[in-house]
């Protein structure tokens, strides 16, 4: 079975008297442990449907489902719960909170789902050391480096083994070296089985997904399958299907 399904969504949102479609008619699953990139123009709607997927906002009309639940169904004081317990979350600005600790804030969704400190301590000893922050998780975000940010924000994401990981740019603020660090951990995690979709602008960090989905009018427009092919070729192929989409003009309507 499907682990996400998406069926005809649609996001609308009016402003100043006028109506933006964000989304005209999106349907898409993605099956467990699948690693999918998003990836569109500016405006493209990539964000309001991670927003969407995330439980952060909800469609106008279509349906979501995660494992069945309907999201579109799910009521507001329960969409917190329902995020803690079945996602997991990396942003592009880390979203780390600087009163805490590097290990408090990787404790944070655990201790919101009253989580044992024994527990605690068993999931992160490896995530840690998987992601070479043992030694600075008594340290602040603030007193730590971009990069190492960004893996504290990727062990928060991952310690409550989420059913589903959601990016948004995850490399967006890293330099080279630690975008591609970032991915390999997330090549590494999805080999382990843990199900990943990132919105992206970068063709590199989408060439380590499995799929691409390129978002255009508030559709799918093209979707690319890694198959057998070398990241070498498939990169080349999302920058060819990046040109056309952009070669091609066009807007939401
Ligand atoms: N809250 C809102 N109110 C009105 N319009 C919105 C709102 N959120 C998004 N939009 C509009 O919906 C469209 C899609 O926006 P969205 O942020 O999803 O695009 P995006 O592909 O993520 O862009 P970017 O790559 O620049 O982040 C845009 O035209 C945007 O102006």
């Amino acid at each position: 079975m499907a682990l996400l399904t998406l069926e005809h969504i649609r996001r609308t949102f009016t402003a100043d008297q006028q109506t933006v479609t964000a989304l005209k008619d999106i349907t898409f699953t993605v099956d467990p442990g699948e690693y999918v990139a998003i990836m569109g123009e500016s405006g493209a709607g990539k964000t309001t449907l991670l927003n969407i997927m995330a439980t952060l906002d909800q469609a106008t009309s279509g349906k979501i489902t995660l494992n069945g639940l309907d999201l579109n169904q799910l009521p507001e004081k329960d969409a917190a719960k329902f995020r803690r317990a079945h996602l997991g979350f990396v942003f592009q600005n880390f979203n780390l909170l600087d009163t805490f600790n590097n290990q408090d804030n990787i404790f944070l969704p655990l201790v919101l789902a009253k989580t044992s400190l024994k527990e605690m301590r068993r999931r992160l000893t490896p995530l840690a050391k998987e992601l070479a922050i043992t030694e600075i998780l008594k340290r602040y975000p603030y007193e730590i480096s971009g990069g190492q940010r960004q893996r504290v924000a990727a062990a928060r994401a991952l310690i409550t083994q989420p059913e589903l990981l959601l990016a948004d740019e995850p490399t967006g603020a890293l330099d080279s070296h630690n975008a591609a660090s970032l991915l390999h951990l997330f090549d590494q995690v999805n080999r382990q089985g843990q199900t990943i979709i990132m919105v992206t602008h970068s063709a590199v960090t989408a060439s380590h997904a499995k799929r691409t989905l390129f978002i255009k009018d508030g559709i799918i427009y093209h979707e690319l399958f890694r198959g057998d092919q070398s990241q070498a070729d498939y990169l080349a192929k999302i920058t060819d299907s990046l040109t056309a989409l952009v070669a091609q003009g066009g807007g939401v309507s």
